[in-house]
């Protein structure tokens, strides 16, 4: 690896760790708020007008809760869908349907995922997935937990001629000026705030 490649990497792992602590430093108050405001831009977004089925996540590590997005359930036909780490394909995600109050078990992240699978969809018949984010800019580049989930699991679909919206979700304080993309990174549609 070149040195350039060894400061790249590593001003993306002094970014990640310093809007990850500023993330789990949030007291509850501020986030319940900031999820209602997160809640109430996805409601008004236009990709989840006419959206049927709807790829969320349950919060980690102080990510924005998306979960405010239940409440204006009515008068759409919303199905939810969330991440769950692909048990033969190591490194993938795939998406279980979910209904809140479903059993749940944890994953090796700690994250719950659905324990009742069901069908999981092909990713691409997704209409929206919303992605935690880290970091994110206005070109649409994201920063993630660095596990590159979400971009292996995409860049399958990028030969699709149907592919899902793809929304960031963050706190406003997670945007940042320029990210230098990987020759990897997808780029998302756009970034829903509180
Ligand atoms: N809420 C949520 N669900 C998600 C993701 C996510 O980023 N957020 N993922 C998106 O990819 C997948 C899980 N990826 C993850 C990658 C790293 C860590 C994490 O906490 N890493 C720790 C080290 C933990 C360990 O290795 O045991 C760390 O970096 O401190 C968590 C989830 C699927 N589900
Ligand atoms: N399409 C891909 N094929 C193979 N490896 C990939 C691909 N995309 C990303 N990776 C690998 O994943 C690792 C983490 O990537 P990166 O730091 O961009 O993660 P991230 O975008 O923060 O995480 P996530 O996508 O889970 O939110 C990188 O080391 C990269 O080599």
């Amino acid at each position: 690896m070149s040195d350039s490649d060894q400061d790249f990497l590593a001003r993306r792992r002094t970014l990640r760790r310093s809007l990850r602590a500023r993330r789990r430093a949030l007291s509850a108050g501020q986030r319940r708020q900031a999820s209602q405001r997160l809640g109430r831009h996805l409601a008004a977004h236009p990709s989840l007008r006419h959206a049927r089925r709807i790829a969320l996540y349950l919060p980690n590590d102080g990510e924005i809760d998306p979960g405010s997005l239940l409440q204006y359930r009515r008068g759409h036909r919303w199905q939810f869908f969330l991440p769950v780490l692909d048990p033969v394909y190591p490194g993938l995600l795939r998406f279980a349907p979910w209904r809140p109050g479903q059993p749940m078990a944890r994953n090796r992240f700690g994250i719950p995922e659905p324990a009742l699978r069901g069908r999981r969809p092909a990713e691409w018949t997704l209409d929206v997935i919303l992605m935690p984010l880290v970091a994110f800019d206005d070109a649409g580049q994201r920063l993630g937990m660095g596990g590159g989930f979400y971009d292996r699991t995409l860049a399958k679909l990028k030969a699709r001629p149907r592919h899902p919206q793809l929304l960031g979700t963050a706190y406003q304080f997670q945007r940042v000026e320029r990210l230098e993309a990987a020759e990897w990174d997808i780029p998302m549609d756009s970034v829903v705030t509180d």
